[in-house]
């Protein structure tokens, strides 16, 4: 190894991959698990003639890709392992989310990285669509992106982000790479890659809120998502887009104009070359098409999607062959693959991992580091943790909610129209039992409605709307008799009735104390009249002019609470006694009168 490395320090870049070869082959006779696909990296190390050679090569197989390092002086400096590292790790049964914060600063704070322009390219889209499988492509290129044969040799299995056949799911939560390739662009500048696979949509085991959360943090976080899809753009492809990304620019403290930076369908299988052509001109094409006005209804969700992305694209990429798709001893090796569908990924990689085709993130405009990537990480997932976010639904249930939300609003709106015409502000004061029972017959008028409107969701999910409309209908019914209560002219006057009675009492308290000689308390009971007398003009002002309506509630209650605790328990003590003695003495009366008669009889 080290006389091809040195062998070839004077000559040009491809015969380093020479070197690659030897790595290669001594691994393989060394009996070396790792021999499967091998690599050159580190084009620059080589350009600095005046320094030790430091070559990364790698091989890798369906174990984790195996780095090896080494330099002029050290045959293999260090070995280190290369894989797909969870950084958001799916909580399965309490469907949340949770951000391995020191995975991620292991990645993206390393001295090399953490201060460069970080380019995220995320895949995203439906469970088993070949998501991961994808992204194991594009580690290929970007381990190997300046030689022609990128791709590998036809017998080497596809390694990397772990993918297979099946029909379970595979993926979940997100991973990053965790070797960050460093690029130089055509400008000059060296910018971070990081590629990152998500957890597939729509799984069996995952809620619509996990799809969007996950969904919309890969987008919030990477500067080119590709939109995953098989066949063709269906209405509800696009619609589930604009809830996910709807769902992203919520939890985004500042709305931009443009959220997000690009987007790429990526369109799976498509079997209408016919029609549009595979690649990237075909789908753009395609895709034009499919983004056109439309039915007003349609034309909500692409002025969303417009609206959200800076840059949206569409690459149609052909059917992989039958092996792919439904052989189970498939590994991923070329030679299982068709040809056109190596033809256009060849062009489709390229499109967007070329050094001059890497978009770096921005954020409000600014281009964002390795090390403030991890930043923006944290405070995002902290949002979909809290419960500000509102919960996303399934269209059947949104929909249901919407119609039972709808028929409600109906049937309150009937109600209050009803009572306003029984006891609105234009009416006159009407006796509490009466409007109790026209309450009654309105809510349940009110109700009839509500269960004849037609709505979606089943009897249980519209009887719970139903008891929210009997409650709200009962609270409008407390306001429509706190409404009439306002109008009785004896409840209006008890304040002042009140005061005028504390007043009255204390004046005479005051005027008799005063003449027996207790002048101490002649004095007190002055003061509570003045402060009574007091109390009457302030609640007086306030009535009128409106003004201190605190103060007025204030006297109001305390009025009230004089009435409720000293004069009505006096007056219905009163009362009580009074009708005793009435029920007695009629009682009295007809039993002497009873006896008279018996004695009438008697003497008779
Ligand atoms: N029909 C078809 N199958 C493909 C294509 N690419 C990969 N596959 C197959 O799809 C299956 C799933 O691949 P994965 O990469 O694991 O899919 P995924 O989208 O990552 O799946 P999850 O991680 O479960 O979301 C594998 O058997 C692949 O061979 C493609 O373009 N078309
Ligand atoms: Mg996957």
């Amino acid at each position: 190894l080290q006389q091809a490395a040195r062998g070839k320090k004077k000559k040009n870049f491809f015969d380093v991959t020479h070197v690659g070869f030897q790595l290669a082959k001594m691994a393989e006779v060394s009996g070396s698990r790792h021999r499967n696909h091998y690599g050159l990296n580190s084009k620059s190390h080589l350009e600095d003639k005046g320094k030790p050679l430091s070559f990364v090569g790698w091989t890798c197989s369906r174990e984790p890709i195996r780095i090896y390092r080494w330099s002029e002086e050290n045959v293999v400096v260090e070995e280190e392992k290369a894989k797909p590292v969870p950084i958001l790790l799916a909580n399965l049964d309490e469907h949340t989310f949770q951000l391995d914060t020191g995975a991620l600063e292991k990645i993206l704070l390393q001295d090399h990285v953490k201060d460069l322009n970080v380019v995220v390219v995320s895949v995203a889209g439906a469970f088993r669509k070949g998501k991961s499988f994808l992204l194991d492509f594009m580690l290929r290129y970007m381990y190997s992106q300046v030689s022609d044969s990128w791709m590998g040799g036809d017998d080497d299995p596809l390694t990397g982000f772990s993918w297979r056949g099946g029909c379970e799911r595979e993926t979940t939560g997100i991973l990053l790479w965790n070797e960050v390739f460093v690029v130089d662009k055509p400008d000059g500048t060296k910018v971070a890659v990081l590629l990152v696979d998500t957890q597939g949509a729509f799984d069996s085991q995952s809620t619509i809120k996990d799809s969007a959360t996950v969904f919309a943090l890969s987008t919030m976080t990477s500067s080119v998502q590709v939109f995953n899809l098989s066949q063709n753009v269906q209405e509800d492809d696009l619609q589930h887009l604009q809830l996910f990304t709807e769902y992203g620019r919520l939890a985004m403290e500042d709305i931009h104009l443009k959220p997000f930076q690009s987007l790429m369908f990526l369109i799976r299988d498509w079997c209408y070359p016919y029609d549009y052509e595979y690649g990237l001109e075909g789908g753009n094409a395609f895709l034009d098409k499919k983004l056109q006005k439309q039915h007003e209804e349609l034309q909500n969700v692409r002025k969303h999607i417009h609206s959200c992305f800076s840059n949206i694209s569409c690459f149609l990429l052909p059917h992989p062959g039958l092996k792919v798709a439904t052989n189970r001893d498939f590994d991923g090796r070329l030679r299982d693959i068709q040809d056109d569908f190596k033809t256009k990924l060849a062009e489709l990689i390229p499109l967007l991992l070329a050094p001059d085709r890497l978009v770096e993130k921005e954020i409000a405009g600014k281009k964002v580091t390795c090390g403030e990537l991890v930043e923006y990480f944290r405070s995002y997932i902290k949002i979909y943790q809290g419960d500000e976010l509102p919960h996303p639904k399934s269209m059947l249930l949104a929909t249901a909610e919407a119609n039972n939300l709808t028929a409600v609003a109906r049937a309150k709106d009937s109600y209050s129209r009803n009572m306003e015409k029984v006891c609105g502000g234009g009416r006159p004061y009407m006796a509490p039992a009466d409007l109790e029972c026209r309450h009654k017959e309105l809510r349940d008028d009110s109700v009839d409605l509500f269960r004849s409107v037609k709505k979606m969701g089943g009897e249980e999910f519209c009887q719970s709307y139903q008891k929210q409309l009997e409650s709200e209908l009962d609270e409008a019914y407390a306001n429509f008799a706190k409404q009439n209560e306002g109008k009785n002219i004896f409840y209006v006057a008890r304040t002042p009735a009140m005061l005028f009675v504390v007043m009255f009492v204390t004046y005479m308290v005051s005027g008799i104390t005063g003449f027996v000689g207790l002048s101490t308390l002649a004095f007190l009971a002055n003061l509570v009249t003045s402060v009574a007398l007091l109390l009457l003009c302030v609640w007086g002002y306030a009535k009128y002019y409106g003004e201190f309506v605190e103060v007025g509630q204030l006297i109001d209650q305390l009025a009230d609470a004089l009435w409720e605790e000293v004069l009505k328990s006096q007056i219905e003590h009163y009362m009580e006694d009074n009708v005793r003695q009435t029920v007695v003495n009629s009682i009295r009366a007809s039993l002497t009168e009873k006896g008279s008669t018996q004695t009438k009889l008697k003497t008779h």
